[in-house]
């Protein structure tokens, strides 16, 4: 067991009072969570203030505390240590408590608004096929090697993240690729850990509602760059004006890829189809096959990422055209000659690259349906924008919920028919239950038709009001076009 002194080596102080010597068998950030001999870290959160709960984790056992302010009544057998900052304590705390597992691995994060589940798949897939043991944490699901375990957010809490990474370097992991999102840099998750590299996809619209301001959000995308050490690679996209931005206060070392501007990792679009796409990188054509000419950025950042940790680059290439993840993204299914997409796109950035990937393969007749809602308890102002996106590049559009979550269904449909313009209200059709949507768009479908159901990928269930209920796009189109076509 640890003692308290241990946990918080590095962490600044403020005031202690009681024995630092004090062993705990446990970091707990949540007062349910409490048990006899942990220590609880008091955060303050967006809805409350875990100070607040100081002494109900007290009378449940926990033997210390660390927050930003402690009680003024204080039991004698507790030991309270005030910091300046309690998440980055926690951060902090949670590598230590674990043996400090982002130093025994090459850990690699990514940023950005688009494509950090489909750069860290990606990059997990080809270091397996590169003959590594390898750790993967991700929106869809976090890995060792070929084990998945179940992910419930895009970058876990620092406890979690620290605990799945030893678990990684125990079963003889060397490299860890994980996706850093803008909440986990501002709420300090990522406060401890020693990143080998770090790849910054792009940053468009998403996030609003947290960040509040879209300088915020830049600053906290920046904020995991400044962070890194000297020994560590910087690998951001040259073709995004925030690229430049992300490097500019950084330590390490700096480098770019691109599609448009001249780079260190430079990719030349050559062709672009349903099957895949061709890329010139570094004077060589290469075939991969994935969808969408935004994925192009998404093998570019990859391939520059294995080169700087050491990888051969014409094996990298060799390999990275074999791979094909299968996870919500672009998944194509057909039905007597219509083709169903199931994306995650859910910002109008993502939705825009979606359909123009579509547009650019037409062939002429064919009409583009096009499903989509917005998340509740979630960025309101990217509604009416996505719902104008959808009209722009398809014949027809139904709207519908995605996680409504808290908020009212009826009401985020609303928010998104303010987007459409007049001209377009004809070819929209409103539909608040997802599944019914769904039949509807199968029934409106024709051989050739391409029909896109955006918003939720992967996902295996829908969010209303607190319950998850299962519902899986996949699924629930395959079982519609029997219903209505079978
Ligand atoms: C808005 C947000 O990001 N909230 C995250 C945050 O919670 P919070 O600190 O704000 O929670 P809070 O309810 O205000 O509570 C404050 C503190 O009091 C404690 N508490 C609370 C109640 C109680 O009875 N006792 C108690 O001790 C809580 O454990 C917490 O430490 O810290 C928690 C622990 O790390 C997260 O689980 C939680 O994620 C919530 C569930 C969430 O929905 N987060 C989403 C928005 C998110 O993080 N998304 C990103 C990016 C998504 C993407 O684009 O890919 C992600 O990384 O997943
Ligand atoms: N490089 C990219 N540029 C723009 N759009 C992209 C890019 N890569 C993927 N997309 C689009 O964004 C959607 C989400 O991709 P992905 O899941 O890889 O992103 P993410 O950053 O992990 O998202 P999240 O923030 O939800 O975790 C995809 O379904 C696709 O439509
Ligand atoms: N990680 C993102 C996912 C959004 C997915 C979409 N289906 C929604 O529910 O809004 C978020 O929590 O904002
Ligand atoms: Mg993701």
């Amino acid at each position: 067991m640890q003692t308290l002194k241990d946990l918080l080596y590095k962490v600044s102080l403020e005031e202690v009072a009681g024995d630092m010597e004090v062993e705990v068998n446990a970091i707990v950030f949540d007062s349910r969570q409490v048990k006899p001999g942990c220590v609880f870290v008091a955060t303050r959160g967006t809805t409350v203030d875990g100070h607040t709960f100081i002494e109900k984790a007290v009378a449940d056992g926990a033997t210390a505390v660390v927050g930003e302010a402690m009680p003024v009544v204080r039991q004698s057998n507790v030991t309270y240590v005030t910091v300046k900052e309690s998440r980055e304590a926690l951060g902090i705390m949670a590598s230590h408590f674990y043996g400090n597992p982002s130093t025994k691995l090459k850990l690699v994060g990514v940023t950005g608004t688009n494509g950090k589940t489909t750069t860290v798949t990606l990059l997990h897939q080809l270091f397996r096929k590169l003959g590594y043991q390898v750790g993967l944490l991700s929106t869809v699901q976090n890995q060792i090697n070929e084990e998945i375990l179940p992910s419930t957010h895009t970058t876990p809490d620092a406890v979690r993240m620290n605990e799945l990474m030893a678990q990684m370097v125990e079963r003889g992991c060397t490299h860890c690729f994980m996706e850093v999102s803008s909440h986990s840099v501002d709420q300090r998750r990522i406060a401890g850990l020693k990143y080998k590299g770090a790849i910054f996809s792009n940053i468009t619209h998403d996030h609003l509602d947290y960040h509040k301001t879209f300088d915020a959000y830049i600053k906290a995308k920046k904020a995991f760059f400044d962070g890194l050490s000297a020994d560590a690679f910087a690998l951001v996209n040259g073709d995004d004006k925030r690229g430049f931005v992300m490097l500019q206060n950084t330590k390490a070392a700096k480098y770019y890829f691109a599609l448009k501007t001249e780079a260190d990792f430079k990719g030349r679009l050559l062709a672009n189809s349903l099957q895949g796409l061709e890329m010139d990188i570094d004077g060589k054509p290469v075939w991969f096959q994935l969808i969408g000419a935004f994925n192009a950025y998404n093998i570019l950042s990859v391939y520059g990422a294995a080169v700087l940790l050491g990888e051969d680059s014409e094996e990298v290439l060799t390999q990275l055209s074999s791979i094909k993840p299968s996870i919500g993204r672009f998944d194509q299914l057909e039905f007597d000659g219509i083709t169903a997409i199931v994306d995650y796109a859910h910002t109008p950035d993502a939705l825009e690259n979606v359909l123009q990937t579509i547009d650019d393969l037409r062939s002429g007749g064919e009409q583009v349906i096009t499903l989509v809602g917005c998340g509740g308890n979630r960025d309101k102002t990217k509604r009416p924008l996505m719902a104008q996106i959808a009209c722009r590049f398809s014949d027809k559009v139904i709207l519908t919920s995605d996680n409504p979550r808290d908020e009212d269904p009826a009401e985020i449909l609303k928010e998104m028919e303010a987007g459409i313009s007049p001209s377009d209200r004809r070819k929209v059709l409103t539909i608040v239950d997802r599944r019914e949507a769904i039949k509807t768009a199968c029934m409106l479908s024709q051989p050739k038709d391409i029909m896109l159901v955006a918003g939720k990928g992967h996902e295996t269930y829908q969010e209303i009001k607190g319950v998850k209920y299962p519902f899986d796009d996949k699924q629930v189109v395959m079982e519609a076009f029997k219903t209505v076509k079978g």
